[in-house]
């Protein structure tokens, strides 16, 4: 479970001044939830996404994982931290330079010799191997690993492309095999359907779906499109000028329109309701 509890984020802005982009943040994400954060431009999403894996550390406030207030977490311990949590990004940032099975593998190579688990080795016959033994074997499996993730994302035929020769849902699926190559417990998702044209978005999402059904991996989308919300997030926090001003079931908070922001976000979607009366919101 993620935990966000009494979050502040401040930025100085200029001599003296400070910008409060996150005031006092609380919220609860359980593990599996596909969690979306909405919002307007500039609502402070990207900060929040960027707090919970400590590309931005938090003014105040504690994030705690699984019981770690990850907020404490510093030098080597930061790095087996940012292994349990994926990214995935709106540009996909991928390496250029290397093809598609070298940008999922990236993760797993830059990790170093001796922090390298190798599924099904115990400590005691990882210790005996020698140096060779132990680059062949962190070679195999990083193979293995990649091979899995290509099958996973659906991308077996083009293993051996570079970026520059994929289209955008190509490219994000690389970015998504990527992101979970080191099997982190959560998936970071910031606008990551926004450059991609509806039918692309559409199979993004049920491949984000699919991999949360399979893997359990909690994910946590950040978008300002309604829809994507509407279509995998079981639970949604709405954030308006730096705060949490609704957050629950998604078709609870789509159906409640006491809130302005809300209905200016939500406006127009029509929900499905369990019995599959389609109604409007507004
Ligand atoms: N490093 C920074 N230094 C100063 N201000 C920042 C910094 N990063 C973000 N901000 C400010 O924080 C506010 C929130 O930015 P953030 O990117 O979190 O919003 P957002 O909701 O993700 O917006 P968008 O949907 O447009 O990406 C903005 O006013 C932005 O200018």
């Amino acid at each position: 479970m993620i935990q966000v509890k009494e979050l502040t984020k401040e930025f100085k802005n200029g001599k003296n001044r400070k910008l409060t982009v996150l005031n006092n943040i609380n919220l609860e994400i359980e593990d599996g939830d596909i969690f979306g954060i909405i919002g307007m431009s500039g609502a402070g999403k990207s900060t929040l996404i960027r707090c919970i894996n400590l590309l931005e550390r938090p003014t105040r406030g504690h994030i705690i994982i699984d019981g770690t207030d990850i907020t404490e977490v510093r030098g080597k311990n930061l790095h087996a931290l940012r292994k349990n949590i994926g990214m995935i990004f709106q540009n996909f940032n991928l390496l250029m330079q290397k093809n598609v099975r070298k940008n999922i593998a990236f993760g797993l190579e830059i990790t170093k010799l001796k922090d390298f688990k190798i599924p099904g080795m115990n400590a005691e016959n990882y210790k005996k191997l020698n140096y060779f033994q132990k680059r062949k074997a962190k070679k195999a499996e990083i193979n293995k690993r990649v091979d899995e993730l290509l099958e996973l994302v659906d991308l077996r035929e083009k293993e051996y492309y570079y970026p520059a020769k994929l289209s955008g849902g190509q490219r994000q699926r690389v970015a998504i095999a990527r992101a979970l190559a080191t099997r982190p417990s959560i998936l970071l998702c910031d606008e990551a359907t926004s450059a991609l044209d509806s039918k692309t978005t559409d199979s993004i999402l049920k491949l984000l779906k699919r991999i949360n059904e399979e893997t359990k991996v909690t994910i946590i989308v950040i978008t300002h499109e309604m829809n994507v919300v509407q279509k995998i997030c079981n639970k949604v926090a709405v954030i308006d000028k730096s705060e949490i001003v609704a957050c629950g079931y998604t078709e609870d908070v789509f159906q409640n329109n006491s809130s302005e922001i809300v209905r200016n976000l939500v406006g127009g979607i029509m929900y499905e309701s369990d019995n599959g009366i389609f109604k409007s919101v507004v």
